[in-house]
């Protein structure tokens, strides 16, 4: 498994589950609209570094963003699965596309 579908199996265990002194459980807590405010945050976050820092504070942030985004999905009911599965088929649909422009030689 990698690392963002260990982190999302966390997250989980954290809603159904809730510990003293994590942040998870503080943001379930909070709800919807504090996780929302987050995303908002860290997205923002993300577009700063990206124009003004290094490497490092780009994938900091990028990390940051990436745990409220599955935070945001856990609390939507949204899987990983569902997901993949979307761009899955963005990517059939793309490959399609493609194959109904080429001319028949060459398929
Ligand atoms: N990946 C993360 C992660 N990324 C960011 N954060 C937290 O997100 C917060 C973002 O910082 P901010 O300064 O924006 O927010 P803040 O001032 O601390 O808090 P707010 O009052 O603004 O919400 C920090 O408190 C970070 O600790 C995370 N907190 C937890 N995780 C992972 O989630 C899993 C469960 O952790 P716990 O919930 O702590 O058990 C573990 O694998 C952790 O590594």
């Amino acid at each position: 498994m990698n690392e963002l579908a260990v982190l999302y199996d966390t997250i989980l265990q954290r809603k159904a589950n809730p510990e003293a002194g994590s942040y998870t459980t503080y943001l379930f807590e909070k709800g919807l609209e504090k996780i929302l405010k987050k995303v908002g945050e860290e997205s923002s976050e993300v577009l700063i570094a990206a124009l003004t820092q290094s490497k490092t504070n780009q994938i900091n942030e990028l990390g940051d963003l990436f745990y409220h985004l599955m935070v945001l999905m856990v609390e939507k009911g949204i899987t990983l699965e569902e997901v993949n599965a979307e761009l899955t088929r963005r990517s059939q649909k793309t490959h399609n596309k493609k194959a109904e422009r080429k001319p028949i030689e060459q398929l």
